[in-house]
């Protein structure tokens, strides 16, 4: 039979004593109590042992009681001020008591019957009577006797003095369960005691103990590596921050370049002007995007690249009439939180770019919408884009359903005509998932030539513009949106990404 050292150890202190409480177990193998209570059940069930429990009802003296048995119990110490003066009125009393003992004490003294109470020029005035005179030990001072000798007492015991609710109610005592433990040895722990040998366990194989060649004398220590044990919560990331490292991480692996941008603010050349978006636009609104109230406005970019842009708006580039409209420099200088990330992919068009070169980005954009478990004001988009010699609208089709394949675990691809100020043609993409059925995924393109060639390049460029976020719930394994920026602490602790 194997035993482990501390259960070796429990079992010969057990054989000492044959039948010992729990308490006196642990005090004689000097283990902690968590250690002997394992091993008395590893004992118990290999049958060498026996644990019995008996749980009772007690009493016990609460902070109140303490004092109580010090100083005495307020009716007595109010007594003893009027033996001596026979009389008194309650302000007497304030010497010996507090405040929250004064208040009930008229109904205690009258209860007991040792002291009588009228009224003179309007103040209460206690008077002892006979019995308060020759008072003597009742059954609630036995009880506080009892508590105060013993300091638990089992509610059976106390009851037979005054019942335990009284002492509660006075907030003299109050009730507890507690367990008893009894260990017993049991005869084959009895017939197997005297023959185990109790060798040091070393846990921890050291250098010294290979050097030395102690490891052969030594005994190791067995991991029961099925224990249960508590859980712990190491940091860890944020699901949702996972979900988006983690396509970050599926992009560059596919040899996208990240762009990156540090303010979530945006003027409106960027978001807007440097994509054809004509100014006349209604409201931009195919956005419906918001404005900074302060600062109102920020800077344009060099002077050529703003006069390309304008040009292109007026009056057309590469053999495009333009919108013929007079564009406002004024306008392009307004200040708004990033509505779509295509605005990354317009500075980094007009930076310049390998060619054939893949970018890509992850942004959280802001557009006006009511807040539900499907819609929140602030989402992530991943833009991107493909520029290269001969690139045409398949190489853009591909490329997402790559996407919908790689990034999203769909299936099948649905590609619908669609409209884009900066693109032409455009395109909408669904993406069927198993169980969430037909998923919108984004919007794509290839860029328009009045805004490449505006921003210096003359290939092609296929451009998309995907939303992930219907996507991280799904992955995440909740329906309702708002739960991706939530700080509950169970969702944070336990929520998976499922890939
Ligand atoms: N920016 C568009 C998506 C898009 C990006 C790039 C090209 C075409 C479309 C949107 O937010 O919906």
């Amino acid at each position: 039979m194997e035993l482990s050292y501390q259960e070796k150890l429990t079992l010969i202190k057990l054989n000492e004593l044959k039948k010992s409480k729990f308490e006196e177990l642990v005090k004689e193998t000097g283990l902690e109590q968590v250690a002997v209570m394992r091993a008395v059940l590893g004992l118990q069930a290999k049958g060498l042992a026996k644990l019995h429990e008996r749980s009772e009802r007690v009493v016990k003296l609460t902070e109140t009681g303490k004092r109580y048995a010090e100083v005495g119990l307020p009716e007595w110490r109010a007594l003893k001020v009027l033996r001596e003066k026979k009389k008194v009125t309650l302000d007497d009393l304030r010497e010996v008591l507090s405040d929250d003992e004064l208040k009930p004490i008229v109904g205690l003294l009258r209860k007991e019957g040792w002291a009588s109470v009228r009224k003179e020029d309007g103040k209460l005035v206690l008077e002892i009577t006979e019995k308060g005179l020759k008072a003597e030990e009742r059954p609630i001072d036995g009880a506080l006797k009892l508590l105060v000798e013993r300091e638990i007492v089992p509610v059976k015991e106390i009851e037979k003095l005054v019942p335990v609710k009284e002492l509660k109610r006075r907030k003299i005592g109050e009730e507890e369960t507690i367990t008893e433990r009894t260990v017993e040895i049991t005869p084959e722990g009895e017939e197997l005691a005297p023959k185990v040998e109790l060798k040091r366990e070393v846990s921890v194989l050291t250098p010294e103990l290979i050097k030395s060649g102690k490891w052969r004398e030594v005994e190791f220590r067995k991991f029961d590596i099925k224990a249960p044990v508590r859980r712990i919560y190491p940091g860890k990331k944020q699901p949702y921050r996972a979900f988006l490292d983690k396509i970050r991480r599926r992009l560059i692996e596919m040899g996208f370049i990240e762009m990156t941008v540090e303010s979530l603010i945006e003027t409106q050349f960027w978001n807007f002007d440097a994509l054809f978006q004509p100014q006349n636009h209604p409201a931009r609104e195919w956005t419906d995007t918001y404005q900074l109230k302060y600062p109102k406005t920020g800077f344009l970019p060099e002077k050529e690249l703003v006069e390309r842009v304008k040009a292109a708006h007026e009056h057309g580039l590469a053999g495009s009439r333009g919108w013929g409209y007079v564009w406002s420099p004024e306008r392009a200088m307004l200040l708004m939180p990033r509505a779509h990330g295509t605005a990354l992919s317009g500075r980094q068009l007009a930076k310049g770019v390998e060619i054939p070169g893949k970018y890509f980005t992850i942004q959280r954009v802001f557009r006006p919408d009511v807040l539900d478990r499907t819609h929140l004001i602030e989402f992530n988009q991943i833009d991107g884009f493909v520029v290269g010699e001969d690139l045409n609208f398949r190489h853009l089709l591909g490329i997402l359903k790559r996407f919908a394949v790689e990034i999203a675990g769909a299936k099948k691809v649905k590609f619908l005509p669609d409209y884009y100020p900066f693109t032409e043609p455009s395109v909408q993409m669904s993406a069927y998932h198993p169980e969430l059925g037909w998923v919108e995924f984004g919007g794509a393109g290839i860029f328009r030539e009045e805004m490449t060639k505006a921003l210096g390049i003359d290939v092609p460029v296929i451009a998309w513009g995907i939303g992930i976020d219907r996507l991280a719930m799904f992955k995440l394994g909740i329906d309702d949106i708002r739960y991706l920026f939530s700080y509950d602490l169970r969702w944070l602790r336990e929520a998976k990404l499922v890939w």
